[in-house]
């Protein structure tokens, strides 16, 4: 797509001087992007449209990169362009990034079957222009009668999602609501802090579900916005209870849950929006001893976790991942603002450092106990291994784009799957990650166990002293385990949200 956005570009710019401006990101990967994006590029909807902010509108500020959208250098891929013509059409509106802005290209309904140079493609980064850019993008009717939210995480991924509202979304949904005649208000949040989803979802989500309120979230994010959602819904819910529905605009970094489901496409998520339709999203539940800790403010906080089961354990639930070693420790130590504005290299640079620690010392020999419940068995299994690199349970295919570490698991399937291996030299767990990256042929190794799971346990027995080894992974947030303490994730039966899907 980057070459294609780059080429149309090209044409639409013939009379421009050339600008040499860095090409286009693929817009399946945006939170990849480490490129600095222009935050006051905002443009706001017009007051009295029926769409209210929980907080004060941006500043419609001029800054919008209108005099440069795009590279100018990709003449040779016309033809390339020409060959992608009907996935271009089909996905109806496609839309770029520049460093500094979104924009719109419209492909007229009309002239569809024409080629692309010849469409009149017209690129637009105007709000008051984008408004009128809907078609031949669908409007999705089934939300009439639906409280619609809209919410912003605002520091998610390399932070395009505010951008991403103001000069897609917004203008977008101001169009639905008068071609639907909706008169019903959006309600559109703009996270503040790391507890605003779990805030909103508390007061407002959750109370609707259990009377049974239709409800679309429209979630700006990556794996984590969900995941907050996910442990704010009741413990107890009421027979009236209606999963809500999340409309995913995957703005995150690793965006594991779109990735693996289809929903990040070249539209960043809005075909989903426009065509998708509820289905269930399959969980989990990790379930920890009761001195686990979540880790906050880059781990220079601890919190209790807020879920807790009938004997008191607290709980977590889960729709991606659920991770003990080397995983758990890229995720935990790369979770910082500074490693943040790498966007998803901050994984691979996180996994540099584990994997060659500056004291020549090789990759940490994580111990405990782990044993496995196989599908469908009733009988827990020990793994005789004591010592582990990587173990990994998951509901998902990828934890970011091209990254397959579960290549069996199917969209939305409710299949949980483990990945673990034991401890190796560097350049051996490099070598088996490089392949998860070419279509996950890491499973076939034999150093790899992968197998499909109903249970997953580990249990640190005090065998590890050091609390930086005993940190577990839960849709990228880091749970902090005491030195005997234990994990237990079963999949969670219970329908408690929907993710709208393309599918049926
Ligand atoms: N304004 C804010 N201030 C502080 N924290 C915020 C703010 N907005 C969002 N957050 C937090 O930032 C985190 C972003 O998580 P999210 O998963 O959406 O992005 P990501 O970690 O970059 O992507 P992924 O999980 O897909 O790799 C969430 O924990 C969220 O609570």
């Amino acid at each position: 797509m980057k070459k294609l956005f780059n080429s149309v570009l090209t044409s639409l710019k013939s009379n421009k001087k050339s600008s040499r401006q860095p090409p286009l990101p693929d817009p399946a990967s945006a939170g990849a992007s480490s490129s600095g994006l222009d935050l006051n590029s905002s443009a706001q909807v017009e007051a009295g449209d029926g769409i209210s902010n929980g907080e004060t509108e941006g500043q419609n500020t001029a800054s919008q990169d209108s005099a440069n959208p795009g590279s100018s250098d990709l003449e040779s891929t016309n033809q390339e362009s020409l060959n992608q013509k009907k996935s271009v059409i089909l996905t109806g509106a496609v839309i770029g990034r520049t460093a500094n802005t979104f924009y719109y290209l419209k492909v007229p309904k009309d002239d569809a079957e024409k080629e692309l140079p010849e469409l009149g493609i017209e690129a637009r980064h105007d709000v008051e222009n984008a408004a009128q850019l809907a078609y031949p993008f669908t409007l999705p009717s089934d939300i009439v009668d639906t409280k619609v939210y809209v919410v912003i995480s605002t520091l998610s991924g390399t932070q395009l999602a505010t951008s991403f509202y103001d000069n897609i979304l917004a203008p977008l949904l101001k169009r639905l609501k008068s071609e639907l005649d909706i008169s019903e208000t959006i309600h559109v949040e703009r996270t503040k802090d790391a507890r605003s989803v779990i805030d909103l979802t508390n007061t407002l989500f959750a109370s609707n579900a259990n009377q049974g309120i239709r409800q679309l979230i429209i979630l700006l994010s990556g794996d984590g916005g969900i995941v907050d959602v996910l442990n704010e819904l009741p413990t107890t819910i009421s027979s009236n209870y209606l999963p809500p529905q999340v409309s995913l605009i995957p703005l995150g970094t690793g965006n594991a849950l779109a990735q693996s489901s289809g929903i990040a496409d070249e539209t960043w998520g809005l075909s989903t929006l426009a065509r998708g339709h509820a289905k269930a999203l399959p969980t989990f539940i990790a379930t920890f001893s009761s001195g686990a800790r979540l880790l906050v403010d880059e781990a220079r906080q601890e919190e209790e976790l807020s879920l807790k089961d009938e004997k008191g354990h607290p709980y977590m639930r889960g729709a991606v991942v659920c991770s003990w070693g080397m995983h758990a420790g890229l995720v935990a130590d790369s979770d910082t603002a500074e490693y943040r504005k790498f966007g998803v290299e901050r994984f691979k640079m996180a996994a540099k450092e584990a994997l060659y620690p500056e004291d020549g010392a090789g990759p940490h020999h994580y111990k405990a106990k782990l044993s496995l419940l196989p599908k469908g068995s009733t009988h827990w299994k020990k793994i005789e291994r004591t010592e582990h690199a990587y173990v990994l349970t998951t509901l998902v295919s990828n934890l970011e784009k091209g990254f397959t570490i579960s290549p069996e698991s199917a969209p939305l399937q409710g299949s949980m799957r483990i990945v673990h291996f034991g401890p190796m030299a560097g350049d051996e767990i490099m070598q088996l990650m490089t392949k998860a990256y070419q279509g996950g042929q890491h499973i076939s190794e034999e150093s790899v166990s992968y197998e499909e799971v109903d249970g997953v346990r580990i249990s640190f027995e005090g065998r590890e002293d050091d609390a930086r080894w005993r940190r577990i992974c839960v849709d990228g947030k880091i749970i902090r385990l005491e030195a005997d303490g234990w994990v237990e994730i079963r999949k969670e039966p219970r329908h408690l949200l929907s993710l709208r899907h393309l599918s049926r």
